[in-house]
């Protein structure tokens, strides 16, 4: 109609109005919000007929060689030298410069958002993010603000399914993370992952329906993530004060949006991840599959020339029309998948007996019953001896097949498995030992999950050195915090392998896949007390462990120079103050502290005849945030919090014991100070060839405090009293107290520890209660 309107001359100015209709579904029939749409109102015509209409009201009829259309045509440039999608290309940097929105480029912002998603598809499928995946749909949304939005969804291979609802927290938050200790990913969460301001604040939010949110936010606080009755995911959002401000409001965790800390980090942008293990979450999640196209009641009215509207024919101009956003139109020009199935289906219309081949691999019999018996009576029975009609029905049986795993075994089951970083890893090994710095390390930190390990990596790999983990998580304490380290590093792109150290063949397989300049030994039995309950577990990790990887390091082709902690407590019984590194070293008080000491004695000898390059760092009580629950400072905190008493050991005549805490940081320091300072090996493949560097370092603070001392700060801190057990210091192995002289590591590469125990407490316990809360969700 429009197109005779034009082709008249003298036409009169016609505009089209686009209406909104009750009784129409209204995700079908509802209004766009971006400047331009395309009408495509007859969708028999063969030729389209494409008319424009401009915001200023101009009509334009184009066509797919038009201008406005080679403007989709260019493939976009990444200047920026990446390979695909990287943090720099940003549609908001690449519009901003040119004074142009994002509704203005679709192409952009298509070509940007596929990328991104392709990349995604690829962490999910092939690296196995979430464990082993079986099949992937997703499908393309074209939202009503112009933008696009991908629904996906996982099925997750059998063994890579853990429904049980205390894995969720792990991979899924929804709360705000803590500003100070976790900047970035606060900065990310407060962008992308907030919901609103909607309700009161807020009517016009576009989720407003009926005065309420149609999406139920805020939602409740919860201390513990749980299912409800039908069956969902209720997401733990604990009440602790924590807010985030948008347009001038408040938002606190009822706001926040489900997600995936390491997905949000290296994507930035809003990924809502759910856990979805009943059938209704799957038909809810399939709906936009079905969706069909966006549609909108219109009529068309002559525009006055002073722009008044007069109504033309109200009821014969009414026209159903399909409306296509820019973005969409962009998509299919590009021709990208707008729904995606990997295996992929293919579902036939009709199947005449003898007309068309269809062939399939029949399963065997037991999991063909476990395919067909369950969840959908009626649809399938297994009759072995009717094999026409399994033939028959073979194309739709596979898509069943797929449904099925999914009713019967949960498979939106997104979770982290271990299997995971045993599986496809040497990808990750090389990716994660990539040197971002010129003559930076690769470095192999062995104890990576651990307390002083992660904090290492972190800083190796945020100066640009490459950085392999390698960790056996260990239930020495709880494993749920090596986890939570490990995702910290996952995000900032530290791969940790899980394995021993004793594992001398994957040694081997680490040393030849990468050439490591230095290895960081931090993996080690720890605690001085527990070797009285399982004193094997030492001489595995401290002695047996230690040769392993000192033998796959002797053998490599460059020899690594090795960093390793030893500890304070080989000073043992030692009373003279401060202790030196030239001090008596033979009277040690526990087995912990003779594995420690032995291991000098063995790195001497890996040294001695193999060239070697070693360095040993006697660290003293390290402590603060994401350190070990066992210690004391940590263990007190928790007991104090849940009102138990704790036990304070005293020597000799009520004397009290003391320690040279030295805080994280510091420690960090110290080792990278150490590396930056290893000289080479000189050996290589197990011969040597001169002498080699050997050199054996105090980490600590110079500044004793008492074990009350410190129980007094952290009362302070968490502003509650302890109950406190004073008791005669048992034969434990420990040692009455400990004082570094650090004037060796200070002249040899600067050391200088800043952080007193006050200060480094604060910081602790600012980190303690945003990772457990007050009330202790997660257990330690
Ligand atoms: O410096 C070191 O080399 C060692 O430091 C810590 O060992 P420790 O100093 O014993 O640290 P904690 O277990 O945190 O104990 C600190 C102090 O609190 C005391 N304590 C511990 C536990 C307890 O219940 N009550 C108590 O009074 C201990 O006797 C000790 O004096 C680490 O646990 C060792 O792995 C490390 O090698």
């Amino acid at each position: 109609m429009i197109k005779d309107k034009i082709n008249q001359e003298n036409h009169p100015n016609v505009s089209l109005r686009l209406l909104g209709k009750r009784g129409r579904d209204g995700r079908t029939y509802n209004l766009h919000t971006v400047s331009e749409v395309v009408g495509d109102f007859d969708e028999a015509l063969g030729d389209r007929d494409i008319i424009v209409e401009k915001q200023s009201g101009r009509l334009l009829r184009i066509t797919e060689r038009s201008p406005s259309y080679l403007a989709l045509q260019y493939p976009l440039l990444f200047a920026y030298g990446e390979d695909g999608y990287s943090e720099d290309i940003e549609i908001v940097r690449f519009l901003g410069a040119k004074g142009l929105k994002s509704d203005d480029r679709p192409d952009v912002v298509c070509r940007i958002f596929k990328v991104k998603l392709d990349n995604l598809i690829r962490d999910l499928k092939t690296n196995k993010f979430f464990g082993a995946v079986k099949a992937v749909v997703y499908t393309i949304e074209f939202q009503k603000c112009g933008l696009l939005h991908a629904h996906i969804l996982l099925f997750l291979s059998n063994e890579d399914k853990l429904p049980q609802p205390r894995r969720i927290d792990e991979i899924i938050s929804a709360e705000i993370p803590d500003p100070v200790i976790d900047p970035c990913y606060y900065e990310n969460v407060k962008e992308f992952m907030v919901h609103g301001p909607c309700g009161a604040v807020r009517k016009s939010s576009p989720c407003m329906r009926d005065g309420s949110c149609s999406k139920y936010f805020p939602k409740q606080y919860l201390d513990a993530t749980k299912f409800d009755d039908d069956g969902f995911p209720v997401y733990r959002r604990r009440d602790n004060g924590r807010v985030v401000m948008k347009d001038g409001v408040p938002l606190d965790n009822r706001y926040i949006v489900p997600h995936n800390r390491a997905l949000l980090m290296k994507y930035g942008g809003h990924i809502n991840v759910e856990w979805c293990n009943q059938s209704q979450s799957i038909k809810y999640l399939f709906k936009y599959i079905n969706k069909g196209h966006d549609r909108v009641t219109a009529s068309f009215f002559q525009s006055g020339a002073d722009g008044a509207r007069q109504n033309l024919d109200e009821v014969s101009l009414y026209y159903d029309c399909r409306y296509i956003s820019s973005c969409e139109a962009a998509w299919r020009i590009f021709g990208f998948e707008i729904q995606y199935k990997d295996p992929s289906v293919e579902r036939l219309s009709f199947h005449l007996p003898n007309e068309q081949h269809d062939t399939c691999t029949m399963p065997s019999k037991s999991s063909m019953e476990e395919l067909f018996l369950p969840s959908t009576p009626g649809k399938f029975k297994d009759k072995s001896h009717h094999r026409q009609q399994h033939h028959r029905s073979a194309t739709s049986l596979f898509l069943w097949a797929l449904f099925l795993v999914a009713l019967t075994a949960a498979f939106l089951s997104f979770l982290f498995k271990d299997k995971y970083f045993r599986s496809n890893w040497e990808s990750h090994v090389r990716s994660s030992a990539q040197i971002r710095r010129h003559n930076g390390f690769s470095v192999l930190v062995t104890g990576a999950a651990g307390f002083v390990g992660s904090h290492v990596s972190l800083a190796l790999k945020k100066r640009g050195d490459g950085v392999v983990g390698l960790d056996n998580f260990n239930d020495y304490y709880n494993p749920d915090l090596k986890r939570s380290r490990r995702d910290l590093l996952t995000a900032n792109g530290v791969f940790i392998v899980e394995g021993d150290l004793n594992d001398a063949k994957l040694l081997a397989n680490l040393f030849d896949l990468v050439q490591f300049s230095h290895v960081m030994h931090l993996a080690a039995q720890a605690g001085v007390r527990y070797a009285m309950e399982n004193p094997h577990s030492y001489i595995h990790s401290n002695i047996a462990g230690l040769v392993t990887l000192l033998e796959a390091s002797k053998s490599a082709m460059p020899q690594p120079s090795v960093v390793w902690a030893s500890s304070s407590s080989v000073y043992g019984l030692n009373e003279k103050s401060p202790f030196s590194e030239s001090d008596r070293t033979d009277k040690p008080a526990s087995l912990y502290a003779a594995t420690k000491k032995a291991g000098e004695e063995i790195t001497h000898t890996y040294n001695h005849i193999y060239g070697l390059s070693i360095t040993g760092l006697r660290f003293f009580t390290v402590y603060g945030p994401w350190g070990r629950p066992d210690m004391a400072y940590f263990s007190f905190t928790r007991d104090i919090l849940e009102g138990k008493p704790i036990t304070i050991y005293r020597g000799k005549n009520h004397a009290d014991l003391a320690r040279d805490f030295t805080y994280i940081d510091d420690i960090a320091k110290g080792c990278i100070g150490s590396l930056d300072t290893a000289k080479k090996s000189t050996g290589s493949g197990g011969k040597k060839r001169g002498p080699a560097q050997f050199r054996i370092f105090n980490l600590g603070n110079t500044s004793p405090v008492t074990v009350p001392m410190m129980v007094g700060m952290l009362e302070k801190h968490l502003k509650v009293k302890a109950k406190k057990n004073l008791v005669e210091m048992p034969g434990n192995g420990d040692v009455q107290f400990t004082h570094a002289n650090i004037s060796y590591a200070r002249s040899e590469f600067g050391y200088n520890p800043t952080t007193d125990l006050q200060t480094g407490l604060k910081k602790f316990v600012k980190w303690y209660i945003s990772y457990y809360g007050y009330n202790h969700a997660k257990s330690v």
